[in-house]
């Protein structure tokens, strides 16, 4: 059994924090991170506002991203292998892959390869704050969360949602531990529930 779940939502909101503690817990459990998948800088465009363009799809090489989901999917052992990813002796042959990301949900090629969507959301305000202790391999100049990031996010999101994708809502003020148990506990539950 092979089972694709997203670990999605807003910058900062926790994702690679979950991620991580589910890595840990879950048996036969290899990880994709969107952030790998970012292009090189003189690739992304500059918009009207100044700003590098990053949180835009367009940013993001996807079909490559896709490409690796793909030989996951195509062979989950290999994949681990050649991944560093133990794979559990005696388990039954299941295999999970996490996909993290701010935009898991906005290509289509990838939408019906999940199992479960989850999308962790953050007020304006908690966001804006980790965000500015955060340091990516690109600073953020001054403004681009108001000027691009959050403008991004709200547009996606609402993309999302009038797109009907179903996604598990996560409010990602809610302690770490608590988040983990609850999606841990869910994810077991698509395991047995399973075709
Ligand atoms: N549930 C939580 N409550 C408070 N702070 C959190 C929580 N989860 C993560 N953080 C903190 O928020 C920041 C961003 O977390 P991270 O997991 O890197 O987010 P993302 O991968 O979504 O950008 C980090 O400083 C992390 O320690
Ligand atoms: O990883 C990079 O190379 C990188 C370079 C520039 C910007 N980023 C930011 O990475 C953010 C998404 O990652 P995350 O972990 O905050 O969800 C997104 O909001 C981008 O603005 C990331």
């Amino acid at each position: 059994m092979k089972i694709v779940v997203g670990i999605g939502g807003v910058t900062n909101g926790g994702k690679t924090t979950l991620t991580n503690s589910l890595r840990k817990a879950l048996p036969n459990c290899c990880v994709i991170h969107q952030d790998d998948f970012f292009k090189p800088q003189d690739q992304i465009a500059v918009g009207e506002d100044g700003f590098k363009q990053w949180d835009m799809l367009e940013s993001l090489d996807m079909e490559a991203m896709l490409g690796t989901v793909q030989a996951w999917l195509s062979s989950p052992r290999k994949f681990a292998r050649t991944h560093g990813v133990h794979l559990q002796p005696g388990t039954p042959d299941t295999h999970i892959l996490l996909l993290e990301g701010f935009l898991l949900y906005s290509y289509r090629p990838l939408l019906d390869l999940y199992s479960r969507r989850y999308f962790l959301t953050l007020p304006y305000e908690e966001c804006k704050w980790r965000r500015s202790t955060r340091s990516y391999p690109v600073p953020d100049p001054p403004g681009l969360f108001d000027g691009h990031v959050w403008p991004m996010y709200q547009k996606y999101k609402r993309e999302m949602e009038a797109d009907g994708v179903e996604v598990v809502q996560l409010d990602g003020t809610r302690p770490r531990e608590e988040l983990f148990l609850q999606v841990l506990g869910d994810i077991y539950n698509s395991l047995l529930n399973h075709p």
